[in-house]
């Protein structure tokens, strides 16, 4: 697997529009945004079901919006809560640079490297055609791995840094798979947040 090392803007994978921006929040404003979430989301541990068997998930998550409309994947079905002030902070941002209102925010806290989110891609019915997703990364760094789901030779990796954001849109969803795998490395809390568009 090939490590990428953006800059600022478009990956240039085929098949997918990704641009990654570090430090779309600076040091301190990163720093004063995690330490809000970490304290003040509620987040819950879901179990999801594979092959008739109920799992945790491994990681904690919660769902905001702005529109009351549910988010489901994985036999999961989440309602949100209203959009904090704190969110709504970093919504006009992220809304901003994507020329996006988004309506919804999936966040997942990975409370160490033996936390994860496994191999998928985000094209949930109600997120429509080629979905935009802005992706904010806050805390520790974690490895990013993408690749494609029929030409093999297409898998990367990159690291999502604090204060970071990937924007993933036009056919990425179609065409490639995510995922943050488990480490045994030592590692601290990470949050990431998801704006989306559900109608
Ligand atoms: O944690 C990440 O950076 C990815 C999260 C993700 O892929 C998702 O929630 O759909
Ligand atoms: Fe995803």
């Amino acid at each position: 697997m090939q490590r990428l090392f953006p800059t600022n803007g478009n990956l240039n994978l085929v098949d997918s529009t990704i641009h990654y921006y570090p430090l779309f929040f600076k040091g301190g404003e990163a720093d004063r945004f995690f330490d809000l979430l970490l304290h003040t989301v509620p987040w819950r541990q879901d179990s999801i079901k594979l092959f008739g068997k109920e799992y945790p998930q491994p990681r904690l998550t919660a769902l905001f919006g702005n529109n009351g409309k549910e988010y489901s994947y994985s036999n999961i079905t989440m309602r949100p809560h209203p959009f904090t002030e704190g969110l709504l902070e970093m919504k006009k941002k992220v809304d901003f640079k994507c020329k996006t209102r988004f309506t919804t925010c999936l966040l997942n806290l990975y409370r160490d490297g033996k936390d994860s989110n496994g191999w998928h891609s985000d094209n949930e019915k109600e997120l429509g055609h080629n979905p935009i997703i802005a992706s904010i990364s806050l805390g520790e760094e974690r490895f990013f791995h993408l690749k494609h789901r029929t030409c093999k030779a297409q898998r990367y990796k990159l690291l999502l840094e604090h204060g970071s954001l990937l924007v993933m849109s036009g056919t990425t969803q179609q065409y490639w798979m995510h995922q943050i795998p488990k480490t045994s490395r030592d590692l601290g809390k990470r949050i990431n947040l998801t704006f989306r568009l559900i109608n």
